[in-house]
């Protein structure tokens, strides 16, 4: 990455992300780092467990895969029914395109993002573009995502830029990226056929999206590519925790953070909670010092991961080789079994919350439960793994029950 770029590239995103984490009282702050372009470290030492960034998605979607078998509200995932289940209460459907929607104010914040655009005009060109999408088999995902950003920056202003004018399109330039074909490292014989699909996809776009003059073939491949290199799979369960919805999402300030083998931190977004439907948690999984580097894992360990992070984000790691690495679960069980580090929350957004501090009490509890459970793991072998998942059943269904009644009374 060329770090001459960093000055005059991207100033309104790092803008916004600057003034997100200042807003929020945050104890990360942004960086340019010589080999790795922008990142985020720490302004303060930081106990193990704790939150330090709660942020809202810029767009999100849910996946295909998960649309089969779940029904979920289209602006905030949370999942309303199975597919095959009996239907539920809904608070509105798009006649159009036959979204689904829990509540009023979902309703309104996804008119507000720019649904109006993917249900207006031509139903036909639409229906083209879903079936070429689904064609496109991972790739299509991004693109999804990436007409929903469009759409959004459609709308005349972007709710997400701190000074409310800036228009979304400057945001999305600050992102890091690549034409999607790079990012899905695509042989070069195949590289026709892709520009000439994503100029198809383009066309039908056309129909039902004002875009910005001259946003061409490369505009779009280059939004598809930074989809594919800062989106992250969130996981948002229903208010009882029986089913989960599986989506792809944005962020703004958590994507500036970079990948390491051994992360110091955890990307979270499926706590249980309605106000923090979708939105990122970052977690500290150990100790932090004063100025370092937040990371967190793109990837699970798997044999092939060097190879994917090079393919997918374009970056050769360079991390030590062959180091012991502990997985995100047996760090956090080490320092819950440390005792009471493990808590939420760091961010103001989350301190003023209520439901994040009960949240915050739960989680430990849970992780406290995890670190018992794991020392059985290890004498009883696989049969334990069921035990985890039933436990941590019980634990969303106890806390969801808590938060229902203290929302009651
Ligand atoms: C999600 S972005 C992270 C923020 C990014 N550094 C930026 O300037 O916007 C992912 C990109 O960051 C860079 N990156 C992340 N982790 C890295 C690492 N461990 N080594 C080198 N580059 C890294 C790669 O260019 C990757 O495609």
């Amino acid at each position: 990455m060329d770090a001459t770029l960093l000055d005059d590239r991207h100033v309104d995103l790092q803008q916004h992300r600057r003034d997100f984490l200042a807003a929020e009282g945050s104890s990360l702050e942004l960086i340019a780092l010589p080999d790795k372009g922008f990142g985020v470290r720490t302004t303060a030492s930081i106990e193990a467990g704790c939150c330090l960034l709660a942020e809202p998605p810029l767009a999100i979607i849910q996946l295909q895969s998960s649309r089969e078998d779940t029904v979920a509200c289209e602006h905030c995932l949370l999942p309303l029914r199975q597919k095959d289940a009996e239907d539920v209460q809904t608070s509105g459907e798009c006649s159009f395109c036959r979204a689904t929607y829990c509540c009023e104010q979902c309703v309104s914040d996804a008119w507000a993002s720019g649904h109006d655009f993917l249900r207006a005009s031509s139903r036909i060109e639409l229906e083209h573009l879903e079936q070429l999408l689904v064609e496109l088999g991972n790739v299509g995902e991004a693109f999804r995502l990436a007409l929903k950003l469009l759409a959004k920056g459609a709308m005349s202003t972007c709710p997400d830029a701190t000074d409310g004018r800036s228009s979304i399109f400057t945001l999305l330039d600050g992102f890091w990226g690549a034409p999607w074909w790079e990012t899905a490292a695509l042989a070069p014989e195949l590289l026709q056929e892709a520009r000439s699909t994503t100029a198809t996809i383009l066309e039908l776009v056309q129909h039902f999206i004002p875009l910005p003059p001259n946003f061409g073939v490369n505009d779009m491949a280059k939004l598809v590519g930074q989809v594919r290199m800062n989106a992250v799979e969130v996981l948002v369960p229903s208010e009882d925790g029986a089913i989960v919805a599986r989506g792809l999402a944005v962020y703004c300030v958590a994507s500036a953070v970079n990948h390491d083998c051994k992360p110091n931190c955890t990307l979270q977004s499926c706590l249980p909670l309605p106000e923090l439907r979708g939105w990122a948690v970052l977690q500290a999984l150990n100790d932090l010092d004063e100025g370092e580097e937040v990371t967190i894992e793109y990837l699970e360990d798997a044999p092939d991961r060097h190879k994917q992070l090079l393919e997918q984000w374009r970056f050769q790691c360079i991390c030590e080789k062959g180091r012991q690495r502990l997985s995100h679960h047996e760090t956090i069980f080490r320092h819950a079994a440390d005792g009471e580090k493990s808590r939420l929350p760091g961010s103001r957004a989350a301190r003023g919350c209520p439901a994040f501090v009960r949240a915050g009490h739960w989680w430990s509890k849970r992780l406290r439960l995890q670190a018992l459970v794991r020392v059985d793991a290890s004498a009883c072998g696989c049969v334990c793994i069921i035990y985890i998942y039933i436990l941590e059943f019980m634990y969303v269904s106890l806390y969801a029950q808590q938060f229902h009644s203290t929302c009651r009374t």
